[in-house]
């Protein structure tokens, strides 16, 4: 079994994804604002049920019609992959924060984020799983960008410092392959300087490897 068809064929166009990204991307991004609104609201008890019943409503005509249970990596017609489902950087994704990376041709790659209260970990501080899981897509992301995609076999993070809720930027580069493993290295930066540096091993499985070559055409500038 092809690793494209574990991740799903997908027979949508390019024009068929950018529409479906015009009509629920800005849906991902009100539902973004609405999670803030939950966590911080002081609105009257009136108020909340209100915007409860209304929030249960919107989700009931969303599921009027819906796929399973994850949106899963889809490739386009173009051969394109697109992880819309991707929990840190998903197009539709609401969890994600969303980040959105850029990356040099030989795989160094970076993003940028405000990381408000749904991330919050300590008072005031970033989650630190919220932490490692900017690193681990970042890592993975730019041994993807350097033609060495893998999965996450270890991933390893030093807390240098508290990470403020605010401006986050993550950045990673490829270090070395040895074989089918590609170490990968990065940080977690913030005003305050580095909070966090990680060093990770992406491995490509043995059932997938046949595959390495198709896969590393497949990246698209922003998806991971
Ligand atoms: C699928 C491709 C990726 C596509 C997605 C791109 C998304 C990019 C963004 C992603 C961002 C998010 C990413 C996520 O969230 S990925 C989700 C989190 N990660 C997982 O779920 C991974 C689960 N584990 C596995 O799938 C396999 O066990 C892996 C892939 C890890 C190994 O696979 P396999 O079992 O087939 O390998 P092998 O037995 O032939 O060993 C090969 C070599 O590797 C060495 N070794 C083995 N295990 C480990 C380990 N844990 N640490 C260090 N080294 C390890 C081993 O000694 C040998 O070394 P050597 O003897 O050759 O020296």
């Amino acid at each position: 079994m092809s690793l494209i068809g574990d991740f799903g064929v997908d027979p949508m166009t390019p024009e068929q994804f950018d529409a479906e990204a015009a009509l629920f991307g800005p849906l991902t991004d009100s539902v973004r604002t609405l999670m803030e609104a939950t966590l911080m609201s002081e609105a009257e008890a009136d108020d909340v049920a209100r915007a409860r019943a209304l929030v249960d409503e919107a989700a009931a005509l969303l599921n009027t019609r819906r796929g399973g249970i994850a949106l899963g990596t889809r490739w386009g017609t173009d051969g394109i992959r697109r992880s819309w489902g991707n929990a840190v950087m998903g197009l539709r994704n609401p969890v994600a924060p969303p980040l959105e990376f850029t990356h040099d041709d030989d795989g160094p790659s970076w993003a940028e984020a405000e990381l408000g209260g749904l991330y919050e970990g300590p008072p005031g501080l970033v989650h630190g799983g919220v932490v490692a899981l900017l690193l681990d897509q970042a890592l993975g992301s730019a041994a993807f960008y350097a033609g060495s995609p893998g999965m996450t076999g270890t991933l390893t993070v030093r807390y240098r410092q508290g990470t403020k809720l605010g401006p986050v930027r993550v950045e990673a580069a490829l270090d070395r392959v040895e074989g089918v493993k590609s170490f990968v290295v990065g940080t977690v930066i913030t005003p305050d300087g580095v909070c966090a540096e990680a060093e990770g091993i992406f491995i490509l499985p043995r059932e997938v490897r046949h595959l390495a070559g198709e896969l590393a055409q497949s990246f698209h500038p922003g998806e991971g």
